[in-house]
């Protein structure tokens, strides 16, 4: 157990819009310098939940405490811990990354050029932060925007799909930057993600939502089987393919398409597998490890009762 206090404590929290239950009876922490991932489908509750978090909406039922401050009670002291960007940060496109800074800054009390300079460094902004912001990239405005929410120094940098829109070299950058956020700044960092990927790369632990309810919180290690590889196959005749595969005890199959088999594995014994589809007289056209998905883990997790 940790010994300092969550920065952020949320228990039994639920959302009700008429008669809709958006967000039901979700319990979650996040401890100091934890990069926490917040992992569901598209529609499951997440941006609802983050905006309970932030006070845009007030929660049907359940308490949130950021720092040790409950956010209904105490609401100055405990928003003041949290630094975020829900949705799409707000940026002045006509204005220097600098004066945007300085212009948030503005609205703030005790906010120095030193910290801003130090904040500027942080997101690696440094070589064009005085150019228009119109003229950056999605990533370069996606660093500018948690600079932005960095101002205030905060504990908990709270991030809804902060890599949507974002190519694979800019989800890479993000990723090493919040990194050394965290390293540096020993600050936490709560992201909302729909792709398991993402989330495996950059989390320590994760929370998955599905439907508004939470269905799993534990460290991300633990939740894909490192030793097994999802793995395509192409296979000709396919149908007998399929049968050798799902023959082996070794094999979990997951998903049959018109080319492919997907099946996860470990990834040392492909050869063998080969070897034995070749004696069959099965050619192999194509093998390939891919990267999890979201929807095999949900079988995973709820022996294939819950769908997404
Ligand atoms: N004000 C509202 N009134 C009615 N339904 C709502 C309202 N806000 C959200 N919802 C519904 O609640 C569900 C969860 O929405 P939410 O935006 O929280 O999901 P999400 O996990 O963030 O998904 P996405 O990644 O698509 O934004 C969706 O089905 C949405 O249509």
């Amino acid at each position: 157990m940790s010994q300092t206090p969550p920065v952020l404590e949320v228990k039994k929290l639920s959302k009700h819009i008429g008669k809709r239950k958006i967000v039901e009876d979700i319990t979650f922490e996040v401890q100091k310098g934890e990069i926490f991932g917040f992992l569901g489908p598209n529609g499951a509750g997440k941006t609802t939940t983050i905006r309970m978090l932030v006070g845009l909406i007030r929660p049907t039922e359940g308490t949130i405490q950021i720092g040790g401050y409950p956010l209904q009670n105490q609401f100055i002291e405990a928003i003041s811990q949290v630094g975020c960007i829900v949705e799409n940060p707000e940026l002045y496109p006509y204005l220097t990354g600098r004066e945007n800074l300085e212009h948030f800054a503005r609205m703030m009390t005790g906010i120095t050029t030193e910290w801003i300079n130090e904040i500027i460094r942080l997101v690696e902004l440094e070589e064009r932060i005085d150019e228009l912001v119109k003229t950056y990239s999605l990533g370069m405005r996606q660093r500018l925007g948690i600079a932005q929410a960095l101002l205030g120094s905060p504990k908990l940098l709270i991030l809804d799909e902060p890599t949507n829109g974002l190519d694979p070299a800019g989800i890479r950058e993000l990723r090493a930057f919040i990194r050394k956020l965290v390293e540096e700044q020993g600050i936490s960092v709560f992201i909302s993600s729909h792709i398991l990927h993402e989330i495996q790369l950059m989390c320590d632990r994760v929370a998955i939502i599905n439907k508004g309810k939470i269905v799993y919180t534990g460290p991300v290690h633990e939740l894909v089987h490192e030793e097994e590889t999802r793995i395509e196959w192409k296979l000709d005749p396919l149908p007998s393919g399929v049968q050798v595969l799902q023959e082996l005890s070794f094999v979990r199959p997951v998903e049959q398409t018109d080319e492919h088999f997907y099946v996860y594995m470990p990834l040392d014994r492909i050869a063998e597998v080969n070897e034995k589809l070749t004696a069959k007289q099965i050619k192999v056209t194509g093998i390939r490890p891919v990267q999890a998905t979201l929807e095999d883990l949900f079988l995973q997790l709820t022996g294939g009762e819950t769908k997404l």
